[in-house]
């Protein structure tokens, strides 16, 4: 079983309007909900494309609720915690550019972080824990590594999406998959990246130390899938870029919706550009029709050298 872990989701409110002035009454032409977080958006994906899986995480208040119907009517199983408070409203603006603004989170008691830790100690050999998004204030990183020294303890394969600290200290668990994109690479080794030479060297580093599969995402210049017997360089399909929001988490949906089907490397990861860039031509994350219709406008080059 897969299971999603998303410490912090949120309610995304995105907010189009056609021109945004900071310090002035701004009217939207469109606004819609959805549910967000990282690990939830993973769900969401990869439950559109068949694979079956059970998102955990803290939840709160009506926004809290919002999440859990929504899960619920896309037939999407979950085991969240429910906590005092409300679980955050993060802010999507689409003016002439995209503008977040995410909200901090509710406060998360030790107990309720220990029954999260019960829950994934259930967890058992063979299944998938993906660890998505940031973590609330009250907790601290190191929640991420006591929940990867369970995981690893039972030998569940941990794919970790996050950023920060939180990545830094994932890499010594040698996780299944990392999914850091460019700036995020950067931040892990304390460098600004600029070039594809500085994006090979990094990436190959962190095989050196023991993650099975990176993949560098690239935004519209596509990503690039690190392993120890091979590198691949996919290019993005073009198009109209709907909302960028999720991509990087249907990348990773992608990749383990066709890791699961047992499809080839490069397979998965034609996969994983191909809903990466699905979403980004949607309004709210791809569906299955829309990855299938890109997956031939995904070009992948097989770089000869080893890792
Ligand atoms: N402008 C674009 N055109 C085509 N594909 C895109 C574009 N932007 C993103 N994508 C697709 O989505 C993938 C992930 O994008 P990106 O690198 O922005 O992830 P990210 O920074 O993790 O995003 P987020 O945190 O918003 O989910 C890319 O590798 C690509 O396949
Ligand atoms: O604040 P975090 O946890 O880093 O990111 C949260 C978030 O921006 O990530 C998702 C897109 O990847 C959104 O659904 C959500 O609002």
């Amino acid at each position: 079983m897969i299971y999603t872990c998303t410490l912090n989701p949120s309610v995304d409110y995105v907010v189009t309007a056609q021109q945004i002035e900071l310090g002035k009454l701004n009217r939207a032409t469109k606004t819609a909900y959805f549910p967000g977080g990282k690990g939830i958006n993973v769900s969401r994906v990869l439950k559109r494309l068949h694979v079956h899986n059970i998102a955990l995480g803290f939840i709160g208040g009506f926004t809290g609720q919002f999440i859990a119907d929504e899960l619920k009517r896309e037939h999407i199983l979950t085991d969240f915690i429910t906590v005092p408070g409300q679980t955050r409203l993060n802010i999507k603006l689409k003016g002439e550019k995209e503008t977040e603004i995410n909200g901090e989170g509710p406060i998360i008691s030790d107990e309720h972080k220990e029954a999260l830790i019960a829950k994934i100690k259930q967890l058992k050999k063979g299944d998938i824990l993906v660890l998505a998004g940031s973590l609330p204030p009250s907790v601290d990183d190191t929640f991420y590594v006591t929940m990867m020294e369970e995981a690893k303890k039972r030998r569940v394969a941990v794919v970790v999406d996050t950023s920060g600290n939180a990545l830094k200290q994932a890499v010594a668990y040698e996780p299944f998959l990392l999914k850091p994109n460019q700036m995020e690479l950067g931040e892990l080794f304390g460098v600004s990246i600029h070039s594809r030479h500085q994006t090979l060297e990094y990436g190959k580093k962190l095989i050196n130390n023991g993650v099975q599969h990176v993949i560098v995402s690239l935004a519209g210049d596509g990503a690039i899938l690190f392993h120890k017997d091979v590198i691949l360089v996919a290019q993005a399909p073009k198009g109209i870029v709907k909302n960028s929001v999720g991509a990087g988490d249907s990348m990773v949906a992608g990749f383990l919706a066709a890791y699961v089907n047992e499809a080839s490397l490069e397979e998965a990861f034609r996969y994983s550009v191909a809903a990466g860039s699905a979403t980004a031509f949607s309004e709210d994350l791809c569906t299955e029709e829309e990855v299938h219709r890109l997956l031939d406008e995904v070009k992948i080059i097989r770089m000869e050298e080893r890792v």
